[in-house]
């Protein structure tokens, strides 16, 4: 049986937890029945780093709690998009919280690769640990956004026999076609799925992309949303990516004798 997968591709409202958390509220009230939901990345602050001291969440304990409770009032597992988390030190990491049905959390994960060009490394702190977990019995990973243009990192990842990728963005429109053929490449080079979720909408720096998609462990998409605010249902059926791996074996067939990584 596939796993059914719902994408929340939302515009954020920019500095605004509490109007964030009522947009997400709302929209799972019209939920189809799927297993997983995928949320952006900073979908509770959006970009406004400015004022990180101010809406920064406290060790992430609101926001996990808001996701714990959908989860379960939902049973639903939920990749939680990220949020921004002030460490006990005052430093703030850019977190993605994944948790499941029974409102548990399964893993943390903090973006490794900072963005310059949104000055996440004048607000942010990089994560130091990878992405890898086990969800609905499937070996999975999550990583955020600008993570995604370091192909080290997701092999990293997907030498564990990972099947899912996850990654959580907001991915801004004049670079949409580096998502798009960046996220179908680590589709392929990988042989996994890709289940990647971007935001619309603009803030007062950028304007934003959408394109959330679900490419498959072929290349192929299995479907795709355009520019609109928009919650995007895919299906996918794991077993596709063994069947892949075996005709192509990749892993197997991989020269760590002669490579650097
Ligand atoms: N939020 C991000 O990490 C954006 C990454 C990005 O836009 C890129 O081009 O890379």
């Amino acid at each position: 049986m596939g796993l059914k997968i719902a994408l929340l591709q939302i515009d954020i409202t920019f500095g605004s937890p509490t109007e964030n958390y009522r947009h997400v509220e709302k929209l799972f009230t019209n939920l189809n029945q799927v297993d997983t939901v995928v949320l952006p990345e900073l979908w509770t602050t959006g970009y406004d780093l400015t004022r990180l001291d101010e809406i920064a969440d406290e060790n992430g304990k609101d926001s996990f709690a808001f996701i714990s409770n959908l989860a379960k009032k939902y049973n639903v597992n939920i990749v939680a998009g990220s949020v921004a988390k002030k460490l006990p030190d005052s430093n703030v990491t850019n977190t993605l919280f994944i948790v499941n049905r029974n409102g548990e959390l399964v893993k943390e994960y903090s973006k490794a690769h900072l963005f310059r060009l949104m000055d996440e490394e004048k607000h942010l702190v990089e994560g130091h640990e990878n992405g890898l977990f086990e969800l609905e019995e499937h070996f999975s990973a999550g990583v955020i956004c600008y993570d995604i243009r370091f192909p080290e990192w997701i092999r990293t990842h997907m030498l564990e026999n990972t099947k899912i990728l996850y990654v959580v963005a907001e991915w801004p429109k004049p670079r949409i076609d580096h998502w798009r053929a960046l996220l179908i490449s680590r589709a392929i080079e990988n042989q996994c799925f890709v289940v990647a979720c971007n935001r619309v909408g603009s803030d007062p720096n950028n304007e934003f992309g959408g394109h959330s998609i679900i490419v498959g462990p072929w290349g192929e998409i299995i479907c795709e949303a355009d520019n609109e605010e928009t919650i995007l249902y895919g299906e996918i059926d794991i077993d596709q990516v063994e069947k892949v791996r075996k005709t192509i074996p990749i892993f197997s067939d991989r020269r760590p004798d002669i490579y650097k990584l």
